[in-house]
């Protein structure tokens, strides 16, 4: 587990890497991050506090998240294990974020821009809000719903799908009221990703629609993307041919 500190620059998918990786970016925020599958963590390296509710919680998303990859995958009109065979859900990582309350929210941000750099993210956020999808380039409030979940297609999905399903460019605002806690659940192995290539699958391309992206592997894109951080554009266009 990784804890990253309120006003350190880290990336979004933080690793050590990110750490070292510092910049400018004064998030208003702490994070701490946890990499749930394939290797889940032993109880007792995990904080007490939320140890026993992290590994369950755990357990809910991932079967939430292949069951939300047959589902998708049956809507391109794949065979329902297409995704899951492709090992978008052999990776689950969690960051819990913690807001604090912030005195002049205009000078500063939760979380910058970014789309995600997985396959699906699943968000459990409490009340308070502050995040935003961009739509029709305009920022559209995601307001809370009790007991619901927010699901946002990552980059990797886009690129998998030739731009089929399109990741959701977000952002966290800060705010005076706090401190606000959120649980993004990331599909994807991050750092301990495999170099197996993924690109545009065969069975969603034609003579009319040929590959918009040159395969990578889930790592190089997920160093690509930490290299990049979260300056507002998008990591994808790198790998757009
Ligand atoms: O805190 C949130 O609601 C979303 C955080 C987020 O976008 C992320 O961790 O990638
Ligand atoms: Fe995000």
């Amino acid at each position: 587990m990784t804890r990253l500190s309120t006003g350190g620059a880290c990336s979004n998918h933080p690793s050590l890497l990110s750490i070292m990786n510092i910049s400018a970016a004064p998030y208003w925020r702490d994070t701490f991050n946890c990499y749930l599958y394939p290797d889940t963590p032993k109880p007792e390296d995990l904080p007490i506090v939320c140890r026993d509710i992290l590994l369950e919680y755990g357990q809910h998303i991932m079967k939430l998240g292949t069951l939300l990859f047959e589902l998708l995958s049956e809507g391109l009109g794949l065979n329902p294990n297409h995704l899951k065979d492709m090992g978008c859900a052999e990776g689950l990582i969690t960051l819990g974020h913690y807001y604090p309350a912030c005195p002049e929210p205009h000078l500063t941000m939760g979380t910058t821009k970014h789309s995600d750099n997985d396959f699906l993210t699943v968000v459990l956020q409490d009340h308070i809000g502050g995040l935003q999808v961009l739509y029709e380039d305009k920022w559209i409030d995601v307001n809370p719903v009790p007991g619901a979940l927010v699901v946002n297609i990552g980059d990797l999905l886009q690129l998998i799908t030739n731009d089929r399903l399109k990741s959701v460019e977000h952002q966290v605002v800060a705010n005076h009221v706090g401190p606000r806690i959120s649980v993004a659940c990331f599909f994807c192995t991050g750092a301990r990703a495999s170099s197996k290539l993924c690109g545009p699958i065969k069975e969603l391309l034609s003579e009319d629609n040929p590959p918009k992206y040159r395969e990578t592997s889930v790592a190089d894109y997920v160093l690509y993307y930490r290299a990049k951080g979260l300056d507002g554009t998008s990591a994808l266009s790198h790998y757009r041919i």
